[in-house]
């Protein structure tokens, strides 16, 4: 198998809590391929987040290994987690964008930060990355003078600025009307494929995932994967966890009902 048709990303039977006395992530092993846009669908809780803080060398696993791009990686070793961070770019839950700063300089943010490129270049890749999100003209506006779906947009041309190979978004359509769900939806699939980049989206918006993505993981409570597949595969499974999740069903292997004692115990209905 050549480079380029292997995983950029390999998790190899990671579990993991924050502490002991709870496992959030358990033995999980999945691939990532290169190239391609990954979503990672859940409910609420379920350790999607998690993942991504694993991935991005900001918590360790307790058991498992994390493989980024064949090495393996260690939370202790700063050099590498630097050099590999530059390789990454980061979509934070509703995007975070410097309220102070224009949109232009937001862009430019990681640009300033991490390179010693001449401010001419820099003006130039921040053009690119706020046309390549259809917002060059909004470049002087600060971000509460735009909608919550251009702040997406910028956010999502900031965690491209330096061209990431991989890059990873957390609930990009989180509090997005339908529109600009659809338009920050294309906008991935569109950027993952002119880039060439990775990309890993975790969100529990079903229908935009599944129009986006290549593959699919499912992932339930507890840090299991329920399933994983093309969004094709996922759509006609028979497994009744699978349906309920990827149609909305409301009750299903999931429980609508927290347990609880009987009807007729709490409502005094004597037999
Ligand atoms: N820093 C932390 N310290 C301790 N527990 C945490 C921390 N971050 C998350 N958790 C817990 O870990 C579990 C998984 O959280 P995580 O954010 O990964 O889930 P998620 O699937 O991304 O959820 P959501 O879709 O709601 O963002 C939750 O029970 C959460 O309360």
């Amino acid at each position: 198998m050549s480079a380029s048709d292997s995983a950029l990303i390999e998790l190899r039977d990671v579990s993991f809590g924050y502490d002991a006395s709870r496992t959030i992530l358990s033995h999980i092993s999945l691939n990532f391929p290169r190239g391609k846009v990954t979503a990672i669908l859940g409910g609420s809780g379920c350790g999607k987040t998690t993942l991504l803080r694993l991935i991005g060398g900001v918590y360790a696993a307790t058991g498992g290994e994390v493989i980024f791009d064949g090495e393996r990686i260690n939370t202790r070793d700063r050099e590498q987690l630097f050099r590999l961070r530059r390789r990454l770019g980061m979509l934070y839950q509703f995007g975070a964008l410097f309220t102070d700063l224009s949109v232009f300089e937001n862009v430019a943010f990681p640009l300033r930060e991490q390179t010693q490129l001449p401010e001419q270049m820099i003006r130039d890749i921040v053009l690119m990355k706020l046309n390549a999100v259809g917002l060059r003209g909004a470049r002087d506006l600060l971000p509460s003078e735009i909608s919550g779906g251009m702040a997406r947009r910028v956010a999502l041309a900031r965690a491209i600025a330096l061209d990431p190979e991989l890059v990873m978004y957390d609930e990009p359509f989180a509090g997005l009307d339908l529109i600009s769900m659809g338009v920050a939806a294309k906008l991935i699939r569109t950027l993952n494929d002119s880039t060439g980049a990775t990309s890993l989206v975790v969100s529990h918006d079903v229908p935009e995932c599944m129009a986006i993505s290549d593959h699919v993981i499912l992932m339930a409570t507890g840090g299991r994967v329920v399933a994983q597949g093309t969004p094709a595969e996922l759509m006609d499974s028979t497994d009744p966890e699978v349906r309920q999740f990827v149609r909305g069903e409301p009750d299903g292997p999931v429980k609508f009902h927290y347990p609880a004692a009987d009807m007729d115990v709490d409502f005094g209905v004597v037999a």
